[in-house]
């Protein structure tokens, strides 16, 4: 199993925001996480990147129980997440926004930041390496050395996940990655999450857009007041009746 909960519960006082819920993620699928509003979607996804700690239950990554290890040993394991509002730094350039997030994530100390150490020197240098690399895998070289407040919101979101995916994740976490994109930029976002799993990159991500989540998701989990109300393949979903009285009649997802 590759990353799997077990009985994950959250609790805010006297509210179960994440209610005893098993769920698997499938390695190198995509992985959709729905519900409707105030279901716990935020707050799952906060236990099992290692954001919140859970009340009580199991978060097993890849055989280890990870589930008291805090966020920046889990994203050390590989795991890696998008928010629903990356901070991007809006005057610099989409280039040095990736290098800066990667340098955060790397080993050199303020000795070596000094004295201009030959470590400072080759990390830099890798940097910069990886983030064209990412840069090129999320189609954004024409844009790479654009400050990021002239960008498109696509062009914002991309900048996010080759943020992501700069610091080599097994497996990303994505917030609504297509939140305040227009049907066309929701279809090339797509496009690049299948993109990411064809290359054995692990994507799970929550999102309220349905027929795009509908169109790409190998696998979903339905939560609905904390609680997981179904799990399966898309069209198991959209044809279960759990999920169809959670949506009020099933409006929202057909
Ligand atoms: N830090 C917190 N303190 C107290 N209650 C919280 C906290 N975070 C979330 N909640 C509550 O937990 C419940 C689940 O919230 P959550 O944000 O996880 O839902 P969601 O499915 O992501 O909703 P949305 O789709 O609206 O983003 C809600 O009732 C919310 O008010």
């Amino acid at each position: 199993m590759f990353l799997e909960t077990k009985k994950l519960t959250k609790q805010f006082g006297g509210l179960v925001a994440v209610n005893n819920v098993d769920f698997t993620i499938e390695q190198g699928k995509i992985n959709a996480i729905i519900g409707p509003n105030g279901a716990g979607k935020s707050t799952f996804f906060n236990l099992i990147s290692g954001f919140h700690p859970p009340s009580s239950g199991q978060i097993i990554f890849k055989g280890h129980d990870v589930t008291k290890l805090p966020s920046n040993k889990i994203a050390q394991l590989g795991v890696a997440r998008t928010f629903q509002t990356t901070n991007l730094f809006e005057q610099s350039s989409v280039l040095d926004n990736i290098i800066v997030g990667h340098r955060l994530r790397t080993k050199s100390n303020l000795f070596d930041a000094i004295f201009r150490t030959k470590r400072l020197k080759t990390e830099e240098a890798l940097c910069r390496e990886k983030a064209m690399e990412v840069i090129e895998f999320v189609e954004l070289q024409k844009v790479a050395y654009k400050p990021v407040a002239g960008l498109t919101q696509e062009e914002k979101k991309r900048t996010a996940f080759a943020l992501a995916l700069a610091t080599n994740p097994e497996i990303v976490f994505l917030d609504e990655p297509a939140a305040g994109v227009n049907p066309d930029e929701t279809e090339g976002l797509a496009v690049l999450m299948k993109k990411m799993a064809l290359k054995g990159i692990t994507v799970c991500l929550i999102e309220h857009k349905m027929q795009m989540i509908m169109k790409l998701a190998d696998k979903i989990m339905v939560l609905n007041y904390g609680e997981k109300i179904a799990e399966g393949k898309p069209e198991d979903i959209q044809n279960n009746q759990a999920v169809i009285k959670a949506y009020l009649g099933g409006g929202a997802i057909a």
